[in-house]
């Protein structure tokens, strides 16, 4: 029998929630996904340090369970960076400027580091509750451009089970099996279907 569970997912990015809403709807999970889009702050640290801190606030500003999402892209040959910092590093040197950061390094393998946090209710009793982390993570490579420019770095990162082809040129469906996102999420569906909501 389907269960029928449900979470608010706070995110303010449109094609993660596509995705996430795609990978649930596979097989018929039986959850449903509601949006809310909050401004949290997003703090420095490890992808842990930074999915905590924004899951946490996101469950004191809703004053309800909810689940937050982080996405890491780490370089192998700059130590994991950008990591968590690749938002703004997208934003400000784009897909050539990512591929040119990586000139003259034997390297240019990478990964993409999906973080799901779910917070439990905030009570009067534990007004903080701790998030727990489910992660997901896809090897792969950084390559010059290639297909949609659709979502965010998806066009210069090749996975390693991508027959040769990047996020971006991949059919929706097949990047949906054997992503970041989908293998963190699969993680936390089966936590939640034994959670008492
Ligand atoms: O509201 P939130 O959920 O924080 O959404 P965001 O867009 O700010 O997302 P992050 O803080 O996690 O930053 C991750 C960056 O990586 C991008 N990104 C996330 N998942 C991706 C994916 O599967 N493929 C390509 N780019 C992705 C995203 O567009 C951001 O630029
Ligand atoms: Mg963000």
């Amino acid at each position: 029998m389907a269960s029928s569970k449900s979470f608010v997912f706070v995110t303010g990015n449109a094609n993660k929630l596509r995705e996430v809403q795609q990978i649930l709807a596979v097989g018929d999970s039986g959850f449903q996904v509601t949006n809310q889009a909050l401004d949290v702050p997003e703090v420095q640290g490890s992808t842990q340090e930074v999915a905590i801190a924004k899951c946490k606030s996101a469950a004191q500003q809703l004053g309800k369970a909810c689940v937050t999402e982080d996405t890491a892209l780490c370089f192998d040959a700059l130590g994991g960076l950008p990591g968590p910092y690749i938002k703004d590093f997208m934003t400000k040197v784009g897909h050539e400027g990512l591929n040119v950061m990586l000139q003259g390094f034997p390297t240019h393998r990478a990964h993409a580091l999906c973080t799901f946090a779910y917070s439990p209710a905030p009570t009067p009793e534990n007004p903080s509750p701790e998030p727990i982390l489910f992660e997901g993570k896809t090897e792969g490579e950084i390559v010059p451009p290639r297909g949609d420019k659709v979502f965010g770095w998806d066009p210069i990162f090749k996975p390693d089970e991508g027959n040769g082809l990047t996020y971006a040129e991949m059919d929706p469906v097949e990047k949906n099996q054997i992503s970041h996102r989908y293998k963190a999420l699969s993680k936390l569906k089966e936590y939640l279907q034994n959670v008492e909501q």
